[in-house]
């Protein structure tokens, strides 16, 4: 068994816009955050374009958009909020726990990286039932650095227990390529989340939850996916 578990398969999904649609909950925090400052709310697209880099990055975006000042009581505030209403819209996309059974019962350790900060992403996972699943969760503040930093994308291998040459990185923008070809990894990117399509640079992507195993498998093998659907 313990030659079995050494060669066990590593898959690092990203979290928001790869296993959930998030942006009702971040948007809505976001929203009552502008409220308090007497801002109107933004659109789900405009919430898109400032996700994938993180809670400060996400806050610097909105600001800059708003023409207001950087605030440093903004983050713990938007923390607060979002962290006590992370799981009241927030979904996998259909399909996403069942991929997750097929990938459990084919053998795929599993683990989590994501620029959300730890605590929400855990919150989070915890309230939707899938924490459970994975090995490890990297959040965006858990390491000193995070994607596209390929650091970000090792430790959470590592903390897992997976074993580099037999993992594949997963997730919707192009810091998720970045950094997974950057830690020596084959990636994987996710057409139904919130990046535009050029970010999948030279990635293959699964335009379904449903083509992952096939592509994870294609990955593993080192063999160009080509769909056919
Ligand atoms: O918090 C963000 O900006 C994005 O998080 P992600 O890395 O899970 O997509
Ligand atoms: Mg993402």
């Amino acid at each position: 068994m313990a030659c079995r578990l050494a060669m066990q398969p590593t898959v690092i999904f990203d979290l928001d816009g790869t296993l959930v649609d998030s942006r009702p909950d971040i948007r809505a925090a976001l929203d009552r955050l502008m409220d308090a400052r007497g801002q109107p709310p933004f659109t789900l697209e405009e919430v898109t374009r400032f996700i994938g880099d993180g809670v400060p990055m996400l806050l610097q975006r909105a600001f800059a958009a708003r023409g207001l000042p950087a605030d440093p009581t903004a983050l713990p505030a938007f923390l607060a909020d979002y962290e006590a209403h992370a799981a009241v819209q927030t979904r996998p996309f259909p399909g996403i726990p069942q991929v997750l059974d097929r990938l459990e019962a084919a053998g795929w350790r599993m683990a989590v990286c994501t620029n959300k900060p730890e605590r929400a992403a855990r919150l989070l996972l915890e309230a939707l039932g899938l924490m459970e699943r994975f090995a490890a969760l990297g959040g965006g503040d858990s390491f000193p650095v995070r994607k596209p930093d390929p650091a970000h994308v090792l430790a959470t291998l590592q903390a897992a227990g997976g074993d580099a040459a037999r993992a594949v990185m997963v997730g919707d923008h192009h810091n998720d390529v970045a950094s997974g070809t950057a830690a020596g990894l084959p990636a994987i990117f996710c057409g139904w989340g919130y990046g535009l399509p050029d970010m999948a640079g030279s990635a293959p992507t699964a335009s379904r939850p449903d083509e992952l195993p096939e592509l994870l498998d294609a990955a593993l093998a080192g063999v160009p996916f080509t769909s056919s659907r």
